[in-house]
C-alpha cells in the first residue's frame, strides 16, 4: 500500500502549532528546529523544510522492485550503458503506483520457462494493460535518434514489418501493436509526409490497416501498407528504412542490406537492430555471437559512409528462480537476449547526417520542439536532448569488440592504453621564450630528459575544450556578420579556438579542440623536426615546404575518419585531437615542437601550410599578430592576456 507523507507523524494541534511558531521564529534552519523541538518532532520538520526523505525512498525502491535488482545495475555498469533507466519514472503510468499489477507479474515469472522479459518480445509483454514501458520506450529509442537527425530532414520512412514472422514471436496482435506503436512514433516527426510499411502475407497486410485505422496518427501523413514485392516493383526511394528486427533469415550475405540501400535517397539513413549486447565476460566466452553482430556490421560497412551504434537498456523483471539461472554463466548467456541492452545500428549514406548526430544538448531540446508534434506531456516518455547525449558515442563494449577483433591500430589508438608507454607530467615541462624564431613568442621545454615514445601529459587529455562543428559554425558566422560581437570578448574566444585549437572533421564537418593548459604554447617545428606529436608518425614526411598544395591533403593528414565503422575513434574523438606523444628522445631543456601541417583540419588545410611558411620564414604568426593588436587595442584595457613572464628562467 502506498504510504502517504505524515502517515506516521500523527503529532498533536498543540505540537504542530509549537512547530510551525518555532519555524516562523527560527526561519528555515533545519538545524536550530531540530535542536529546539528535539528529536521527536524532526520529521515533521524535515516535511516542513522540503527534506522529503519519504517519498524520495519510495520513488527509489518502486524503481528497485519494478525494473532491475541491484544485479542488473551491476550488469549495466560493466557495459557501462547510458543511465536511460533513470529517466523512465518520469512518466507515472508506467511506474510502481500499481503494486498489485508488479505482484501479478511476478507471480507469472516465476516458472524455469518463462523468461519475464519485459523489452517488447516476450508473450507477457503483450498485454496492453501492463505497467511496463517497454514497447514505447524501444520505439522512441528506436525512431527518434534518426529521424531528428537527418539533413535534410526525412520526409518517406519505410518501416519493413515483413520479417517479423520470421521470429516467431510475434502473434497478429503483437505485430499489430508494434505496428500502432512505430507509426505513433514516426508520425510525431512533423516533416514527415509519407510511410510505407512493408509487410510480406496476407495476415500482416490485414495487421497493417487495422494498425492505422485504430490509431490517431496525424492527419497530413498517408500510410501505406504495402506488399514487399510490390515495394520493389515500384521502385520507391524512402529518405529513412527502419528495420525493427534484422533480417536474419532471409540475408545471410547481405543482399537485403544493399536492397533498402538502393532504396534511400542520397542523405538517408537506415536504423537497424543488430541485437543484444552482453557484457565483456561473454563476448571472450562466446565468440560466435560476437561475430554474428561483426557479420552484420559488416554488411552495413559495405555500402554506407558511416555507421554508429548505440544501446537501449532492455528491462527485464527480477525473479526468484532467476536467481538460480545465475549460477552459471552459461545459463546467464542464454538468457542474455532478453535481459541485456538492445544494441541498435544507425548507418547514413552521407557524412553529413552524422555531423548531427553530434548536435549539443540545446539543439537538441530545440530539435525536440520544433520538430516533433508533442501533444500530451507523456508523448515522450523517454527520450529527450539528455538521452540523445547519451547515445552519442557508441558503447564501451562495441569499442572493445571492434578494437580487440576488427579494427586496425590507427582506429584504435586510444583503446585502453599501453603501460609501457611512460608519462611526462605537466610537472616536468616549463614555459619559457620560444627559440622558434624572434617573433615565436612562447615555448614549452623539458625540464627532464624524455625517454621517444613517452606520452606527453597524458594526465591532461581530459581538460580538452571541445567546440562542436555548430559551436564552432555559429561563432564563425557571428564572428562574420556582428561587427560588435566580432570586436568583443568573442575575439579571444575566435583566437583561443582558431590559433590554440586543433580543427578536424572526423564526422564530416569542422569541429575545434584547444588544450586547457600550457602544452597550448608548444610551437609548430617548421622544415619537419617537430620532436612530438601524433604516436609513429614521421614528420619529415609532409612539411610546410614540400607538400603540393595543388594536390590537396595528402591521404595520411587528412582527419577524416576513413573506416565506415570506428567505435573506438567515435569514443575517443577529444583525446585522439589533443594527445601528444615524443616521437625521439627529447633532452632536458631541450625546446617541444610540435607539427601544425593538419592543425587547420582538412576545410583549412592550404590556409595553414601557407601560414605556417611564413611563421616559418620570420613572419608574425597569428597568435603574435593578435596579440600586438591586443597589446595596443582597446581590448588590452579590459583582457590582460599573458599569463606568464617569457623572460623569466623556469
Ligand atoms: C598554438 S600557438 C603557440 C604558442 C605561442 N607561441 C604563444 O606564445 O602563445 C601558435 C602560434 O605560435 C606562433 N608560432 C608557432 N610556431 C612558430 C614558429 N615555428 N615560428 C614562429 N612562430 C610560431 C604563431 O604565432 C602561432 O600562431
Amino acid at each position: 500500500m502506498e504510504r502517504r507523507r505524515g502517515d506516521d507523524n500523527k503529532t498533536s494541534a498543540y505540537t504542530r502549532i509549537i512547530e510551525l511558531l518555532t519555524i516562523f521564529l527560527f526561519g528555515q534552519s533545519g538545524i536550530f528546529g531540530t535542536f529546539l523541538v528535539g528529536k521527536k518532532w524532526s520529521p515533521y520538520f524535515k516535511q516542513q523544510l522540503g527534506w522529503k526523505n519519504e517519498p524520495m525512498n519510495r520513488t527509489l525502491s518502486s524503481l528497485t522492485d519494478a525494473y532491475n535488482t541491484q544485479e542488473s545495475f551491476q550488469f549495466v555498469r560493466e557495459i557501462n550503458i547510458p543511465p536511460l533507466h533513470r529517466r523512465i519514472p518520469m512518466n507515472p503510468s508506467w511506474v510502481g503506483h500499481n503494486q498489485t499489477a508488479i505482484n501479478e507479474r511476478y507471480e507469472t515469472c516465476t516458472s524455469e520457462e518463462t523468461t519475464c522479459d519485459i523489452a517488447g518480445a516476450s508473450s507477457s509483454s503483450q498485454n496492453p494493460t501492463s505497467p511496463f514501458p517497454p514497447r514505447k520506450l524501444f520505439h522512441e529509442m528506436l525512431v527518434h535518434p534518426l529521424l531528428l537527425n537527418l539533413d535534410p530532414e526525412p520526409e518517406s520512412v519505410a518501416l519493413v514489418m515483413w520479417n517479423y514472422h520470421n521470429q516467431g514471436t510475434y502473434g497478429n496482435t503483437t505485430l499489430r501493436m508494434e505496428m500502432s506503436s512505430l507509426m505513433n512514433e514516426i508520425s510525431q516527426h512533423k516533416s514527415v509526409t509519407k510511410v510505407y510499411i512493408i509487410v510480406e502475407d496476407s495476415h500482416s497486410t490485414r495487421s497493417c490497416h487495422a494498425a492505422i485505422a485504430l490509431n490517431r496518427l496525424r492527419h497530413n501523413v498517408s500510410f501505406h501498407c504495402i506488399h514487399v514485392v510490390d515495394f520493389e516493383r515500384q521502385t520507391i526511394i524512402v529518405d529513412t528504412v527502419i528495420l525493427p528486427n534484422w533480417p536474419q533469415n532471409k540475408d545471410e550475405e547481405g543482399t537485403e542490406i544493399d536492397f533498402w540501400h538502393s532504396r534511400l535517397s542520397p542523405r538517408g539513413a537506415l536504423v537497424a537492430i543488430l541485437g543484444a549486447t552482453y557484457p565483456l565476460q561473454y563476448i571472450m566466452e562466446q565468440r560466435e555471437i560476437v561475430n554474428k553482430r561483426w557479420h552484420r556490421i559488416e554488411q552495413l560497412n559495405n555500402t554506407f559512409a558511416r555507421i554508429i551504434d548505440y544501446d537501449i537498456p532492455a528491462f527485464y523483471y527480477h525473479t526468484s528462480n532467476r536467481q538460480q539461472h545465475l549460477s552459471s554463466s552459461q545459463s546467464k548467456f542464454t538468457q542474455a537476449p532478453s535481459r541485456f541492452p538492445i544494441n541498435i545500428a544507425v548507418a547514413f549514406k552521407s557524412l553529413d547526417g552524422v555531423a548531427h548526430w553530434r548536435k549539443n544538448e540545446a539543439h537538441y531540446n530545440l530539435a525536440v520542439r520544433s520538430k516533433l508534434t508533442l501533444h500530451r506531456v507523456d508523448d515522450l516518455g523517454a527520450f529527450d536532448a539528455a538521452i540523445m547525449l547519451t547515445i552519442q558515442n557508441p558503447p564501451s563494449h562495441s569499442s572493445w569488440f571492434f578494437c580487440e577483433g576488427y579494427g586496425s591500430d590507427s582506429d584504435c589508438e586510444f583503446h585502453g592504453y599501453d603501460p609501457e608507454y611512460p608519462n611526462i607530467p605537466l610537472t616536468d615541462l616549463y614555459v619559457g621564450k620560444s627559440k622558434a624564431g624572434e617573433h615565436a613568442g612562447r615555448g614549452v621545454f623539458a625540464n627532464v630528459d624524455i625517454p621517444s615514445s613517452s606520452n606527453i601529459g597524458l594526465e591532461t587529455t581530459t581538460q580538452s575544450i571541445h567546440f562542436e562543428w555548430m559551436t564552432t559554425e555559429l561563432h564563425r558566422n557571428m564572428m562574420e556578420e556582428t561587427p560588435e560581437y566580432a570586436g568583443g570578448k568573442a575575439k579571444i574566444v575566435h583566437v583561443y579556438a582558431e590559433a590554440y585549437g586543433y580543427a578536424s572533421s572526423p564526422f564530416g564537418k569542422q569541429q575545434e579542440t584547444v588544450m586547457s593548459h600550457f602544452l597550448t604554447f608548444v610551437n609548430h617545428g617548421c622544415n619537419g623536426t617537430s620532436n612530438i606529436g601524433e604516436r609513429d608518425a614521421d614528420p619529415s614526411l609532409h612539411t610546410e615546404w614540400s607538400v603540393d598544395l595543388q594536390y590537396g591533403i595528402p591521404e595520411d593528414l587528412k582527419t577524416k575518419l576513413t573506416v565506415p565503422y570506428s567505435p573506438s575513434a567515435d569514443r575517443d574523438v577529444v583525446q585522439y585531437s589533443t594527445n601528444c606523444v615524443a616521437g625521439r628522445d627529447i633532452q632536458k631543456g631541450e625546446e617541444l615542437y610540435d607539427n601544425y601541417m593538419n592543425f587547420g583540419g582538412d576545410e583549412y588545410f592550404e590556409e595553414m601550410v601557407l601560414s605556417l611558411r611564413d611563421e616559418c620564414s620570420g613572419s608574425l604568426g597569428l597568435v603574435e599578430q593578435y596579440q600586438s593588436q591586443l597589446n595596443t587595442g582597446e581590448m588590452n584595457r579590459k583582457i590582460k592576456c599573458d599569463p606568464v613572464d617569457i623572460n623569466a628562467d623556469p
